[in-house]
């Protein structure tokens, strides 16, 4: 047995601090529904469980954004064309716009040393969520990040060669500098610098089983770690969990740094979260993506998590509907794992392999 380490202090959030950003925004996609998904979550008791059994101090302005103050007036977002799409973007100004208020209430909080939770909304989000980490590392730890996204999808379309114009597939392509401003209209997403900026090779893809052809291009030819659902069958998640944490040098050992998290709820299989816009059969057990969450916790380098794409209204009837329940259940289940549920001491990180001090209980 190795001594006991020291590992993730360096870079560690305040220990029981969560800041909490609720966004009811759907227009990265097309179906209505998702905006609600910050409130099912809240109902169902998620913020209680945080604050009560995780005990965390919760940060929450109380409020789920709908951002009505930074959207264009009613029928003026018009689809954007850029030159050599197949598809126009759609709502570009909504998007840019939500998101770019979006990535100031995150930095807010993450520079404050707040561990920040993002319930949204579509995957789109995610260029708020990740960029205003991400600036905020910059400045306080003068390191830079690393991006874990749990999905189905690759969202690393970019307007070019997405199918569909919808943002919500061309998140990772924004957020590492692939895609610029479109020259079309420079105002969006003009206000994504450098500092809000995420390095390919920061990146780990966990859950893929439906890339898009373009995007396969995408990730061979920046190098982009990614592992399949196929991986997880040839080599058991813990394994997986170990090479992309490897990956991202933040395994036993290693010097680290810090991790955003973001989880789309289509990666679960659509058994256990049926309910959200983009389902693909084959995807992770409710206990493979618990387990990934769990793991992420237990390094002690999580600054930020994303939870999106859950849609209540989805799933035959609606959002009453056993799909949406199950749906929203496995949502918080997966946070509450990323907050140190299951774990019997939050951040007790000794060897995470061989003492193994909070195996499950
Ligand atoms: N966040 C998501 N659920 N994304 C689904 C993206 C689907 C498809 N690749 C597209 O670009 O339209
Ligand atoms: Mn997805
Ligand atoms: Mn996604």
């Amino acid at each position: 047995m190795t001594a006991p380490s020291t590992i993730a202090t360096k870079f560690l959030p305040a220990k029981d601090q969560l800041g909490l950003v609720a966004v009811g925004f759907s227009g990265g996609q097309c179906k209505s529904g998702v905006d609600a998904a910050p409130s099912a979550l809240i109902e169902s008791g998620l913020l209680t469980d945080i604050q009560e059994t995780l005990e965390y101090t919760l940060y929450h302005d109380g409020i789920v954004h709908g951002y009505a103050k930074h959207l264009p007036a009613p029928g003026t977002d018009l689809p954007l064309h850029v030159a050599g799409a197949k598809a126009p973007m759609i709502n570009p100004i909504s998007v840019s716009n939500v998101t770019h208020t979006l990535c100031d209430q995150v930095y807010e909080h993450a520079s404050k040393g707040r561990l920040v939770l993002t319930l949204g909304g579509d995957h789109s989000i995610a260029i708020g969520s990740v960029s205003g980490t991400a600036k905020a590392i910059r400045e306080r730890h003068n390191s830079e990040m690393a991006l874990i996204w749990v999905d189905a999808h690759a969202d690393i379309n970019t307007p070019e060669s997405s199918g569909s114009g919808n943002i919500h597939g061309m998140p990772v392509s924004f957020l590492t500098g692939i895609t610029k401003a479109p020259k079309e209209n420079p105002n969006i997403f003009g206000w994504i610098k450098d500092e809000h900026k995420v390095n390919p090779s920061n990146i780990v893809y966990i859950g893929l089983r439906d890339v898009d052809i373009p995007e396969k291009k995408i990730l061979k030819d920046h190098g982009i770690r990614a592992f399949s659902m196929h991986d997880i069958d040839r080599y058991g998640i813990g394994k997986v969990m170990d090479m992309a944490l490897d990956h991202i040098n933040c395994g036993p050992g290693q010097e680290g740094m810090p991790i955003h998290l973001s989880f789309d709820v289509d990666a679960l299989d659509p058994y256990v979260a049926p309910s959200t816009g983009t389902p693909v059969r084959g995807g992770l057990t409710l206990r493979e993506g618990d387990f990934i969450c769990e793991v992420i916790h237990e390094t002690g380098y999580l600054v930020a998590m994303d939870l999106v794409e859950v849609n209540p209204a989805l799933s035959g009837d609606g959002p009453e509907s056993i799909g949406a329940k199950e749906t929203i259940r496995a949502g918080c289940s997966l946070v509450r794992c990323a907050l140190g549920e299951c774990l019997l001491d939050r951040y007790c990180v000794t060897d995470i392999h061989n003492i193994r001090l909070f195996s499950a209980i």
